[in-house]
């Protein structure tokens, strides 16, 4: 069975961050494991704390894993502080992990800050460079562009700028548009659109880590990206589809919506 590791943080709620990520990786065929950056106290309807790991501590979680299971994918979520952007950084190169999924999540859907402003400059110099694909949503994008992101003409722009700036693919997803639900793949100097049915559905907590998540369990599964993307675009419509109503306010996804019988 081919393995995937996710460094991200811990939601309580269940349907986002380290929670959302080893339920898609289970329900998209993949050993999932993790190494946990920060435990966040949260609901549907928002984040009322968030305790951080130390860098040794976190630095313990990755030998761990890495010198036992090798993990065929990362996928790199929720991690707030410079020190911690360092740490993962340091040993994905040490380790030479391949298949790196960058989620660079910066704000929850309901609508709390999840990164230090100081981490995102840490995060430009030391994870962008290294990622296989970078999935931000358009508000991440614009950030990390520095452009406003308000039509498709704009995401193939961000897009475009990311890739050229860190050597890496770009997926800009579409999920924040008030018209679409299209994702926009930008790499090796080519645009190539993912269109996806927009699901009248209030409930997307955590949309963003289970694509990212999906995405690292097709490439650890040994799928090219584009065929990966698909793959994980179709998971999640399928976990929207689903209509799970859970919480009194931005509800999760039925993760095992294609894996119950
Ligand atoms: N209403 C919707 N219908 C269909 N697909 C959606 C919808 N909302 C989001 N998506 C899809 O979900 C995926 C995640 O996109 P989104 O832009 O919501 O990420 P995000 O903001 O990082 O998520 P979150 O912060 O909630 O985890 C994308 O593939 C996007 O197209
Ligand atoms: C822990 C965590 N990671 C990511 C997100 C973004 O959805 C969230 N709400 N919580």
């Amino acid at each position: 069975m081919k393995t995937s590791l996710t460094i991200a943080g811990s939601d309580s709620s269940g349907g986002a961050g380290i929670q959302a990520d080893i339920k898609t990786m289970l329900a998209n065929n993949v050993y999932g494991m993790s190494a946990i950056t920060a435990l966040t106290a949260q609901n549907t309807m928002g984040v009322t704390g968030i305790m951080e790991v130390t860098p040794e501590f976190l630095q313990q979680q990755l030998d761990s894993v890495f010198t036992d299971i090798y993990p065929d994918a990362v996928k790199i979520g929720m991690v707030s502080s410079p020190q911690l952007i360092e740490t993962i950084a340091e040993n994905l190169s040490k380790y030479e992990a391949k298949n790196i999924v960058v989620d660079p999540v910066m704000i929850a859907t309901s609508g709390a800050d999840l990164i230090q402003e100081e981490a995102v400059s840490a995060l430009k110099e030391g994870l962008l460079p290294i990622a296989t694909v970078l999935t931000p949503n358009i508000p991440e994008a614009a950030v990390l562009a520095g452009m406003p992101v308000n039509n498709d003409d704009d995401m193939i722009e961000a897009a475009k700028i990311l890739s050229n700036a860190y050597g890496c693919a770009v997926l800009l997803k579409g999920g924040h548009s008030k018209t679409h639900a299209n994702d926009l793949l930008y790499s090796n100097d080519q645009y190539r659109w993912f269109k996806g049915e927009r699901i009248d559905n209030p409930n997307t907590h955590g949309t963003g880590c289970t694509l990212s998540s999906a995405i690292a369990s097709h490439l650890a599964n040994g799928h090219d990206l584009e065929t990966s993307i698909k793959f994980a675009k179709d998971y999640v419509t399928g976990a929207l589809r689903d209509m799970l109503d859970l919480g009194s306010g931005d509800g999760p996804l039925n993760h095992g919506w294609n894996y119950n019988a």
